[in-house]
């Protein structure tokens, strides 16, 4: 199991100076729970995929994971070979420990106990006689006393699926029935160890990020509420979604600067966490119309903000960007740069939601923010059912190499040539053409124009918070 270190400072001012401590090392979930605690955190990615790649990776060490202090509850039926409806419920505690009641029929209806446990225990070996259990269910029923010492006292997991594992299925189907199902339900639970989520909505469903986010939410086995504002958008990306994981996602066409319709979709639906990943993102078209910019960024997530606080929910992941920096004071940019001297709209909208995002955390405990700041999201899901390849021409660096390389476009443009970086360059070709032609050995055509207004030159992630925090993950390679 991964240590619980990571205590640390998010910020060097005042307003950011919380600190916290990490307990898991599961990304989305600590980012949805344990990081949360915090009221507010930001964290770096360079490149998107890594969010993911560490999903994948720490999928393995989850499963080592401890029950930290919440209990689940968990309940199955089987139908016995003579017939009879066994109930079988658990409750899971801390350290994998579980509370046992198996029962048959309705006569779950005499409740949980954790003392007095015979005089639970005997109506239900009377009702079980009464329906005339057979062999099976009583041996069932002595290996639960015989490893609990009565009824309520808690067992390892491991104990039970020893004793299991001992007896031969011919004698013991129904244990056998129930062997399975609490191997199924023993990974549920130490994947699910401490969060109670009733439901994720993705704001921003159909885009890059959203169909990435939604995937890895379902194979993690969240239920996700897609929210997004082009219709079609929305059917084809639920129809990859549902190739891939084959799961069918409730979708929501939603123009979030009307809260009207953000209030009709959380009255329909159960949601605990929000992951808002909705925005207008064409960093050089901001200049041009900032007022769209504003409303889609802005005003949208404050309605978002009053409607989930309106309905008691009170934890969103907002993505956010790299350009909350501005002009960058010193390189590699890490969580603890100063924000808010932002060079366009843009940038602008995201340091203003961050603030208003600061602002409703510190006013409410109960609200908890996490916010990602990317850098240059880049890569595509293994499939090939989820990528980057839209219809609308792209209009950020890494499609557009893309293309190049597919030899859809003849060159790559390079805004700008005299910046104070090594090739003068605000994209460093030398090093995208180690990127993307290292096994092909070819250079990225290029033209140069001139400088568009707001950019920067040198722009770069210490993502060692996010690995830290997060999970190991390669910057570069996608795992799938
Ligand atoms: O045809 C092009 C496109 C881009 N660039 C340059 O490449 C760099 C990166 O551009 P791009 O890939 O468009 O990324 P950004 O403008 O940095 O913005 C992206 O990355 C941000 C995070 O850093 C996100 O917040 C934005 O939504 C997303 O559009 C910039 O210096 C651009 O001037 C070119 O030279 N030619």
């Amino acid at each position: 199991m991964r240590p619980s270190h990571g205590v640390k400072a998010f910020s060097r001012n005042g307003s950011l100076s919380r600190r916290g401590r990490f307990v898991s090392t599961r990304p989305l979930y600590n980012i949805m729970s344990n990081t949360c605690r915090h009221g507010w955190k930001p964290s770096l990615f360079t490149v998107f995929t890594s969010v993911f790649i560490a999903f994948v990776a720490d999928r393995k060490r989850q499963k080592t994971l401890d029950c930290k202090s919440e209990i689940s509850y968990l309940s199955t039926r089987a139908i016995l070979p003579s017939g009879v409806e066994l109930v079988v419920s658990a409750i899971f505690m801390k350290n994998h420990s579980l509370a046992i009641k198996l029962c048959l029929d309705n006569s779950s209806a005499s409740g949980w106990k954790t003392d007095n446990t015979e005089a639970w225990l005997r109506p239900i070996f009377n009702s079980w006689n009464d329906n005339g259990a057979d062999m099976n269910t009583l041996i069932l029923v002595s290996m639960w006393q015989q490893q609990s010492h009565g009824w309520m006292k808690r067992v390892s997991l491991q104990q039970i699926l020893k004793y299991l594992n001992s007896n031969t299925s011919s004698t013991i189907q129904a244990c056998n029935l129930t062997c399975l199902w609490l191997r199924e339900v023993g990974e549920i639970v130490k994947l699910r160890p401490q969060m109670s989520v009733k439901g994720v909505l993705v704001t921003g469903a159909a885009g890059y990020v959203g169909t990435h986010a939604i995937t890895e939410l379902i194979q993690e086995g969240f239920k996700v509420i897609a929210l997004d504002y082009r219709q079609d958008a929305l059917t084809d990306a639920a129809a990859r979604i549902k190739a891939v994981t084959g799961t069918e996602i409730q979708v929501f066409c939603v123009d979030l600067c009307d809260k009207h319709e953000i209030a009709n979709v959380f009255q329909q639906v159960d949601v605990s966490h929000v992951l808002h990943l909705a925005g207008l993102k064409a960093v050089r078209q901001s200049h041009g119309s900032p007022l769209a910019f504003y409303n889609a960024n802005v005003v949208a997530t404050i309605n978002l903000l009053e409607v989930m606080l309106e309905h008691g929910v009170c934890n969103i992941l907002f993505s956010s960007s790299s350009k909350v920096y501005g002009t960058p004071s010193y390189l590699p940019l890490d969580e603890t740069h100063p924000t808010g001297a932002c060079t366009n709209p843009y940038g602008r909208t995201k340091y203003m939601v961050e603030e208003i995002l600061r602002d409703t955390a510190a006013s409410n405990q109960n609200f908890k923010v996490t916010v990602l700041r990317f850098f240059n999201p880049c890569g595509a899901h293994g499939s090939g059912l989820l990528g980057e390849d839209r219809s609308q021409p792209p209009q950020n660096l890494l499609p557009l190499i893309c293309q190049v390389a597919l030899g859809r476009r003849d060159h790559l443009t390079v805004y700008g040539s005299d910046y104070n970086t090594p090739d003068g360059t605000g994209i460093q070709p030398r090093n995208i053409k180690n990127l993307f032609y290292s096994g092909a050995g070819e250079n990225v055509p290029v033209e140069f124009c001139g400088r568009k207004p707001g950019e920067i030159g040198a722009c770069s992630a210490d993502n060692s918070c996010a690995h830290r925090d997060l999970g190991t993950f390669n910057m570069f390679l996608h795992p799938y």
